[in-house]
């Protein structure tokens, strides 16, 4: 009988057991249907999907053989199979109580197997997202909250934390998450705002095109309370927080997210490994000769361990599968201060399990043993190995005042996922087991109790009242789920294979149930232990659901909210940046065809500005110097004539001062275009200060530099002799004599000639005109003397004409040779090119700071695109991080890890 009445309800009625209908050899599934509905309940129907969909060992699911409704029996081991002959509804099995346990069992491994599978795919998931968040992080560094760490207290204690014990992130995590406020999700705000600087998220490239302000990518620390998993602690305590968020570039934040996105992956993979573990241990412990041992036996179905009257185990004894030992049934021995290692046979002694009496004594040789054993049970009744969890057995010392403390240090340790605490129905709880337990209660929180030797009760309903009412005291969690947790069995009354029989068969093997395990009592008594071994089954799975899914299960709801967080935050960020760029490209676009139009334009205008320049120097160089030139005879050149005697020397005076006149006129013209170059620079500075403005770099424009090149002295390439004919200037005079002529045709003789001669104009036309008055026969005898006076008369005016003649013969002659030389041209074109040099200077500075100014807008305009591009990518990427993480993060909230499996309300 189920003395503590563990499901709740009544005992088995016709009427209401369990059955199934069909063909077990067919093809057929298995009907569960629940007697008395008249209708399969929504929980069994749950149950009866999970049978079907999930194998038991990877929730693998066959959605075809689901769909073609098809009952595949295998892997036979797996599935929950019926030892007894089905019923037909209404007729009653004794055994139907121990199929309902069994099948709960199943329910539990399978649930269990569903949130293992369930919590492992997120984690793999989790875990690519986050890899795939590093490569986007190294291509746009993500905005990242931050937090200074405050001097913290240590976290509160849970009391299903064990005190000292190294807990995971998660466990801490989950306080966290539990203490804070729920608001997650938040308008996204820069690390500036908390400064009060911006009203509104910012873009990085922006802030840091701002380069005092050049925030890194953080966000306010208000948001970064609502970080857990993934937060930067920034362990600069005594900084301002201005100054943190100042110090961090953006790559900074960049390495530390990418530094915490490895942990995260790490601490990721060692909760797979955790959750992947199918092993799970289980202390048996408490007061001496409670009957542990044979407890112990009675759940292996073999009598391994030895049983006593006396207490007689002394050490720790872990029971584990042959398979963990290559197959080899023996005993290991472990000396005190030894660490064991399997594979390391220094680190123990080597026993038959026939040996194992003495050893389980020897407690001043060992601290423990490990016995390696074959499992006598099928798979499915397996408690050492059933493929779920494999559970190692250990059987600890009775508890007294010695063996107290170790026992309490034992269970602590993080392996260990159950404690069995067995008290002799008989004695009730000693001091020891009071204290222990009492202890245990507030670190594991429950505990599976075993009152053992109930059939050396006489009272038994006394015996369940006084035994409930002290646990009700010593673990209240415990006395609440006491219909599970507190069992009242006889475990000597399990038959048991001996030691040496090492076979599945036979009657040790099953329930022993309708199998011929007796009547009356000692029936009831297996029934009892039958069912206290399912509920134990159904323990060890909650508790690992507990210790090695939950954190599992809090790291990633954790892990997943951040990233949601986070991924909301840098959408906000990249739409941002998106809209700021495309602002930006939208007003660079003008900018940047104004700039190019400005190239060309001021091009034209300065080559325009260096022709005309450089042209009108050019002619006004030629223009002077040739006026200059043709006139040199005429200008007062300063040289006084010495008279006829110094005629020659005269000459050389003349031909110098010409030289200098025309010098000097080059100079003149050299100082034109001086001024005209000035000019043009400016000119060209004004071009170059309103197409660039600020930019335009000015030079310093040094005019006195010009026209310091060689110019050989002109009186070096001016090479002309003066000749005698150069003072008599014959044709000149001629010329003079006609034009007189013409006009003093009406003049006396006398009055001409005298007035004439005395003018000194027109002595020939005198002398003619004197003949014609005189007569032919008075100019007869005048002609002699007359010839001799105009001889001499002439001579005497060429002679006074020197002074006029000699600078016209040499300024012709001058002014041939400088024709020859081409000089003016070349002058001319020696001043105006120079001009041009002088100008074109400026003028390619001007150019290249204009092609630069486009060049750089260019370049503006293409990093802008580039963010536009990477903005757009990030975009769209963290909207799709944000709904991926949330969508898992639902996922993983909905693997119930607390409440009982879908299909036990339909076993109830
Ligand atoms: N009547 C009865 N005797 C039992 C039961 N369980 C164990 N015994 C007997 O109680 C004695 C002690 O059993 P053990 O299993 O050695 O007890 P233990 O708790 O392992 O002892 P130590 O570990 O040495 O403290 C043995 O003689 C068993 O046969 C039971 O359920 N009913």
């Amino acid at each position: 009988m189920a003395s503590s009445n563990p499901f709740g309800n009544g005992p088995a009625t016709p009427g209401s057991s369990r059955s199934y209908s069909g063909d077990r050899r067919g093809v057929a599934r298995p009907q569960y249907m629940t007697v008395g509905g008249g209708s399969l309940s929504e929980s069994a129907g749950r149950l009866q999907a999970m049978l079907d969909q999930d194998s038991g060992y990877g929730g693998s699911i066959a959605s075809d053989d689901v769909a073609e409704n098809v009952w595949h029996p295998g892997p036979a081991e797996d599935r929950y199979t019926p030892d007894h002959t089905p019923v037909k509804p209404g007729e009653h099995n004794a055994a139907s109580e121990h199929e309902r346990s069994a099948m709960a069992s199943h329910v539990a491994q399978l649930f269990y197997n569903q949130n293992r599978t369930a919590l492992g795919r997120a984690i793999n998931q989790t875990v690519e997202t986050l890899r795939k968040l590093q490569e986007m992080n190294a291509k746009w560094p993500a905005h990242y909250p931050t937090v200074q760490r405050p001097p913290s207290p240590p976290p509160p204690q849970r009391p299903d934390i064990r005190p000292g014990l190294p807990h995971t992130q998660s466990t801490t995590d989950n306080h966290r998450e539990l203490d804070r406020a729920p608001a997650r999700p938040q308008p996204p705000r820069r690390a500036g705002t908390s400064l009060g600087e911006h009203q509104s998220a910012e873009s990085s490239s922006a802030a840091q095109a701002k380069a005092p302000e050049a925030a890194p990518r953080l966000v306010t620390p208000q948001l970064a309370q609502d970080f857990s998993v993934l937060k930067i602690e920034l362990k600069m305590d005594g900084l301002p927080q201005s100054e943190i968020v100042h110090s961090l570039e953006k790559q900074s934040v960049a390495s530390l997210l990418d530094n915490q996105i490895n942990n995260s992956i790490r601490h990721l993979f060692s909760l797979r490994e955790r959750i992947e573990d199918t092993s799970s241990k289980v202390l048996v412990t408490g007061d001496l000769n409670a009957g542990k041992s044979t407890f112990c036996n009675a759940l292996l179905r073999r009598k391994v361990l030895p049983e006593d009257q006396q207490p007689c185990t002394a050490i720790f004894c872990e029971v584990l599968d042959v398979r963990e030992n290559g197959g080899v049934e023996e005993v290991h021995a472990i000396p005190h201060g030894f660490v064991y290692s399997r594979n390391d046979e220094s680190t123990y002694h080597v026993y038959e399990l026939k040996q194992l009496e003495q050893i389980v004594i020897d407690s001043d040789r060992y601290s423990q043993c490990k016995i390696y054993i074959k499992d006598i049970r099928t798979v499915d009744q397996s408690l050492l190995n059933n493929g779920v969890v494999d559970i190692a057995l250990i059987d600890a010392p009775g508890l007294n005042n010695d063996s107290l403390k170790t026992t309490a240090v034992f269970a602590r340790q993080e392996e260990i996922d159950v404690v069995v605490f067995v008290v002799s129905a008989a004695n009730h709880f000693t001091l020891s087991a009071k204290e222990f337990i009492f202890n245990a209660a507030r670190e594991k929180a429950y505990m599976f109790m075993v009152v053992n030797g109930y059939d050396n009760i006489r009272d038994k309903k006394r015996c369940q009242e006084m035994i409930l009412k002290q646990i009700a005291h010593l673990s209240p969690a415990t006395f609440k789920e006491s219909s599970e947790l507190v069992h009242f069995v006889s475990s000597n009354a399990i038959p048991v294979k001996p030691a040496g029989a090492d076979g599945p068969g036979g009657d040790f093997g099953g329930s022993g149930s309708g199998s011929g395990g007796g009547k009356g009592k000692e029936k009831e008594a297996i029934d009892d232990f039958n069912e206290l071994e399912a509920s134990l089954r159904r323990f060890v799975l909650e508790k690992r659901a507990r210790s090695k899914l939950a954190p599992a299960k809090t790291y990633l709801l954790n892990v997943l909210g951040d990233l949601t967080t986070l991924a909301s935050v840098n959408k906000d960020v990249a739409q941002n940046e998106l809209d700021r760029v495309t602002e930006q490209l939208k007003q660079l676009e003008p900018v940047f065809e104004k700039s190019k139009k400005a190239r060309t334009e001021a091009d034209d205008e300065v080559a325009r500005n260096i022709e005309e320049t450089s042209g009108e120097v050019y002619s006004l160089t030629r223009n002077t110097l040739n006026t200059s030139i043709s006139r040199v005879a005429e200008s007062d050149l300063g040289v006084s004539y010495p008279g006829m005697f110094s005629a020659y020397g005269y000459a050389d005076e003349l031909k110098a001062a010409m030289l200098n006149q025309v010098t000097e006129t080059v100079h003149w013209c050299e100082e034109r275009a001086r001024e005209k170059t000035v000019q043009g620079v400016s000119a060209i500075k004004s071009l170059g200060l309103l197409h660039l403005g600020d930019r335009y770099v000015d030079l310093t424009f040094r005019s006195d530099r010009m026209f310091r090149s060689r110019r050989d002295a002109l009186a070096r390439q001016v090479d002309f002799e003066t000749e005698v004919w150069d003072f008599f200037d014959l044709a000149n005079l001629w010329e003079r004599q006609e034009k007189v002529a013409g006009t003093s045709m009406a003049v006396t003789v006398a009055g001409v000639i005298g007035g004439r001669m005395l003018g000194g104009v027109g002595w020939l036309d005198g002398a003619l005109t004197a003949t014609k008055i005189v007569g032919t026969n008075n100019a007869r005898r005048l002609i002699v003397p007359g010839l001799i006076l105009a001889a001499g008369l002439g001579a005497f005016y060429v002679v006074s004409q020197i002074p006029k003649s000699l600078p016209r013969r040499l300024s012709a002659k001058l002014s041939a040779q400088l024709a020859q030389l081409d000089y003016t041209h070349a002058n001319a074109q020696r001043i105006s090119a120079e001009v041009r040099r002088a100008l074109q200077y400026p003028a390619n500075k001007l150019t290249e700071g204009l092609q630069k100014n486009m060049e750089k807008l260019q370049e503006q305009k293409r990093e802008t695109v580039k963010v536009q591009t990477e903005s757009e990518v990030a975009r769209k990427y963290f909207g799709n991080l944000m709904r991926e993480s949330q969508d898992v993060r639902g996922r993983v909230q909905r693997v119930d890890l607390e409440g009982p499996a879908p299909g036990m309300a339909a076993l109830a």
